[in-house]
């Protein structure tokens, strides 16, 4: 039995679904179909989630959002016309999100994210019925009847351990189920959401509740890329990749799959297959537990911006016990969660995703580290990206890191920090963020060209 994610591009348009619908159609283990909200037809389109929350946004300041709410419909409207459905699956939906945004405000975040999952719930409606037009069994399934329970985290919410055993039902139904992704229930029965690109976790999850043999993430790419499309042109394709390596890739800004999408299917064993909808045929990119060696230490180059260092120096920093725990307790009172802390003899660094927006704040935190820890200096950068080279077999080869930074170095691209700490496979450079494509294109002519 397989589980096969189709993302917002596969659902983009009624084309899009007519092809996914083939790709089911044509493989009978196909039994658990999970989608997206329709996403971007072309480059400058708005993904229906964008719209939806841009409509609750609306709603929220005004009590109304009339052309916003149209704008959702209207997607939806042309979508079931190209599928040649009636106009009553349209109805269902319209009504359905009217009712939504005519309904209880009162908790923000609970709003928002029911806005939001009903992007995807109405797509699933629409995608059933369409199979159910051209007489293929299938039923839409809601995530409450299914019994995906998630924590109490509105737009980050996290899978609850009893789902797994809940989902494992759905294996014995004779139909071919259509799940939307995104959106689950606490057990007290409020809807709320993972973080954005979240269906990829939906289908994780699937898969190892119902113990797939396979979990296939169908996307608009043949492939993971070595480095972002975007960013390197034709970069190399990647056939095949260790749990390990796809988990450092997406979690540094591979954004293809989501980063907490592996860990369902890697626990319980479930290899992953990332391919396209629109050249299914294509092999795509297998994720597996353990991957044949090659002698190419590095496999892949991430980067992501938005990021800041708190730099702090302290002598004899080595010597003091709990330093980093209380600099930790500090930002963890000002409710910030940290990313890396690559430290040194009398200094440590702790990088995050740019929270400090308000500069009062950081001032705040700067005068808490200073006279609480008695710290010498404290620095805080902004605009930092990093960029992580990621490769199993940088463990087994000798100068990685000194061809990394020479090639850095020929492109003229200053490093802020290196972390070459606990993970075996994978190195990170902190660059300015106007030096991250530069950086990217330098690291993958010296690693790939
Ligand atoms: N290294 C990479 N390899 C492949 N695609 C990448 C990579 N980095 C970023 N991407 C982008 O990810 C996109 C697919 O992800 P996404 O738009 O979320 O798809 P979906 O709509 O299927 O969820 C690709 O079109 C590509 O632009
Ligand atoms: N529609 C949601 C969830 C998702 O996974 O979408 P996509 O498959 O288009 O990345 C979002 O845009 O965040």
């Amino acid at each position: 039995m397989k589980v096969a994610k189709f993302g917002g591009t596969s659902c983009a348009s009624a084309d899009q679904i007519r092809k996914v619908f083939n790709i089911v159609n044509s493989d009978p283990t196909r039994r658990i179909i999970v989608v997206s909200a329709p996403g971007k037809r072309f480059s400058e389109d708005t993904k229906v989630t964008d719209l939806l929350i841009r409509c609750a946004e609306q709603y929220l300041a005004n009590g109304e959002g009339t052309k916003e709410y149209e704008a959702v419909v209207s997607r939806y409207r042309e979508i079931a016309e190209g599928l040649e459905l009636s106009g009553e699956i349209v109805d269902v939906i319209s009504t359905d999100l009217w009712e939504l945004l005519n309904g209880d405000k009162s908790n923000p975040n609970r709003f928002m994210d029911a806005v939001k999952a009903s992007g995807e719930d109405n797509n699933a409606k629409l995608v059933a019925s369409f199979f159910q037009s051209q007489g293929v069994a299938a039923r839409y399934m809601s995530p409450k009847e299914a019994g995906l329970l998630l924590s109490d985290e509105s737009g980050k919410a996290q899978v609850l351990p009893e789902s797994y055993e809940n989902l494992k039902a759905l294996r014995d139904l004779p139909e071919v189920i259509i799940f939307p992704g995104f959106f689950g229930y606490t057990p007290e029965g409020a809807l709320v959401t993972f973080s954005r690109g979240g269906s990829d976790i939906t289908g994780s999850i699937l898969a190892a509740g119902v113990q797939a043999d396979l979990y296939e993430n169908f996307t608009d790419v043949d492939s993971v890329f070595a480095a972002n499309p975007n960013i390197v042109y034709q970069p190399q394709e990647i056939s095949i990749l260790s749990y390990r390596e796809m988990r450092e890739l997406s979690y540094a800004g591979f954004s293809v799959f989501h980063d907490e999408a592996l860990i369902p299917a890697f626990r319980a064993g479930i290899p992953v297959n990332i391919k396209n909808t629109n050249n299914p045929s294509a092999p795509g990119t297998k994720i597996v537990f353990e991957r044949p060696k090659t002698d190419q230490p590095v496999v892949g180059i991430a980067s992501d911006s938005g990021f800041a260092s708190i730099y702090v120096s302290k002598f004899l920093m080595n010597r003091e016990i709990g330093f980093g725990r209380r600099l930790l307790q500090i930002l963890e009172d000002f409710g910030f969660s940290y990313e890396h802390t690559p430290s040194g003899i009398d200094d440590i660094t702790v990088i995050m995703h740019d929270q400090l927006k308000d500069k009062e704040v950081e001032n705040k935190i700067v005068k808490r580290i200073k006279e609480e820890l008695c710290a010498d200096d404290v620095v805080v950068q902004h605009g930092l990206s990093m960029i992580m080279i990621v490769g199993e077999g940088m463990r087994h080869s000798v100068g990685t890191t000194a061809r990394a930074t020479k090639a850095l170095a020929k492109a003229e691209v200053n490093i802020e920090m290196i972390n070459q700490g606990s993970s075996e496979v994978s190195i990170m450079f902190g660059v300015k963020k106007v030096d991250e494509i530069k950086a990217v294109q330098a690291l993958y002519d010296e690693f790939f060209n």
